[in-house]
């Protein structure tokens, strides 16, 4: 049987570099209030009514589902269904990317669901994919506050947040999307508290 060695070895390093990655966000004080101006935010919009649009790329996308999926459906008990929904409808997107060019198919989305007083929850560990800042901005021009889990340095999609929850690592994106689903199960948590516990 060969030598496992190697192969902790790389586990131990993943596992470590990903704790480095998360202490350094927990020792922020002002990431920890982002999410919850961003719980606060998004509660505040189901409370009165609106909606949340969420959107991201590759893993991003499955995050933006997670969260969405987690209101609409459930997290850890039951309770009422909240107004939540993943930009990803197969047809509209392949229609979109298509047509008009895979840079627009969310802010083509956000156009046509948006609504004054709804949240997009945008996801970019870049914070510069061409299609989220387009979303972000088709938000702004509709009234929807823009709430976004980025990485890095924010990328350009900083300066189109409301509220921005950065995971300020420089490496590779996955560091920084295991940041982001904490926070997301955290915001789902203080959302569930404000709006159905209120
Ligand atoms: O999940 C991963 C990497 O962990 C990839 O699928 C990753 O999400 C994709 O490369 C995205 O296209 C990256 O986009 P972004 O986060 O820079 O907006
Ligand atoms: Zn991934």
């Amino acid at each position: 049987m060969p030598d496992q060695a190697p192969l902790t070895d790389l586990i131990r390093a993943e596992l470590s570099e990903a704790r480095a990655v998360l202490d350094t966000f927990l020792a922020a004080p002002a990431n920890l209030a982002a999410i919850a101006q961003a719980a606060e935010l998004v509660a505040d919009s189901l409370k009165a009514g609106g909606k949340v649009l969420t959107c991201g790329n590759g893993g991003s996308l499955c995050d933006a589902q997670h969260f969405a999926e987690e209101l609409s459906g459930r997290y850890r008990q039951n309770r009422r269904a909240l107004a939540a929904i993943a930009l990803t409808e197969a047809s509209h997107m392949t229609c979109v990317a298509n047509d008009f060019g895979f840079d627009f198919v969310f802010s083509r989305f956000v156009e046509a669901l948006g609504r004054p007083g709804d949240v997009l929850l945008a996801i970019s560990t870049s914070g510069n994919s061409p299609n989220i800042l387009n979303a972000a901005e088709a938000a702004r021009a509709a009234g929807v506050r823009v709430v976004s889990l980025t990485g890095k340095d924010g990328g350009k999609l900083a300066a189109l947040s409301d509220v921005e929850i950065r995971v300020p690592h420089f490496g590779y994106a996955d560091r920084i999307q295991e940041v982001h689903i904490k926070a997301i199960h955290i915001m789902i948590m203080l959302i569930e508290k404000l709006v159905i516990e209120s």
